[in-house]
């Protein structure tokens, strides 16, 4: 179980949001709804630690963190809305690298383990294609993949089905369903109201909820 407790940031003088509270229970979807500009992706970045938050707490699993410390936000696997795949490494490359670089494992057991994540996210043919060779539906699924190769406690998507057609959202909520029958956690932003109603089993709505 992940709990956020009174988390607050302000950009400036702008306060985003005040003392934010949620709890994501384990196996869950929570879906975060709200509208544009009200700082959803701001809440998502203060999670993985691309925006220092002014104050708030993470409990995981009991273990309680500061909410920009690199021990918790490490944790949670970000999904980028424009998939932020980079462009001159290959399918498998860009799975590949955070595990090599970062948590230092081998090419061969790299390799093992995209090859899995490759099949299981249908993409097996397109490991060696660069980025702009694929549709946005396969960047996406690259995205969910690079996130999953890390082990993350929790993934969290930001606007996941934007730009993409009805097939290709369908896609997006097939995995994300099929990863909450292993037990995956998931967090997602989204203002798409239809895709919320199919995977989210919780939703928190930024207007009510949030103070400023
Ligand atoms: N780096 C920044 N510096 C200053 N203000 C920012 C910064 N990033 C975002 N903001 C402001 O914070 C507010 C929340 O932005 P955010 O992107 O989190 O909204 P959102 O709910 O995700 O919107 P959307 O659904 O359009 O993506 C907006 O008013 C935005 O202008």
């Amino acid at each position: 179980m992940i709990e956020i407790k009174d988390l607050s940031k302000q950009y400036g003088d702008k306060v985003i949001f005040k003392d934010l509270s949620m709890t994501l229970k384990d196996g869950e979807i929570l879906a975060i709804l709200g509208p544009s500009g009200i700082g959803k992706t701001t809440l998502i970045k203060t999670l993985t630690g691309l925006e220092e938050a002014q104050s708030g707490q993470v409990v995981v699993d009991g273990e309680s963190y500061a909410v920009s410390d690199p021990a918790m936000t490490s944790q949670i696997g970000l999904i980028f809305q424009d998939f932020n795949l980079f462009p001159h490494l290959t399918v498998r490359e860009n799975i590949n690298l955070a595990p090599m670089n970062v948590k230092k494992v081998s090419r061969v057991e790299a390799d093992k383990k995209t090859d899995d994540l490759l099949a299981k996210l249908g993409l097996t043919e397109q490991a060696d294609l660069y980025p702009y060779q694929l549709s946005g539906g396969q960047k996406q699924r690259v995205g969910i993949a690079r996130a999953l190769a890390m082990d993350p406690q929790v993934i969290a998507y930001d606007e996941p089905t934007s730009g993409l057609d009805e097939k290709a959202t369908e896609q997006v909520v097939d995995i994300m369903l099929a990863l909450k029958k292993e037990g995956v956690s998931q967090l997602v932003v989204t203002h798409d109201l239809p895709f919320a109603d199919k995977v989210a089993d919780e939703t928190f709505d930024f207007e009510k909820e949030v103070q400023k």
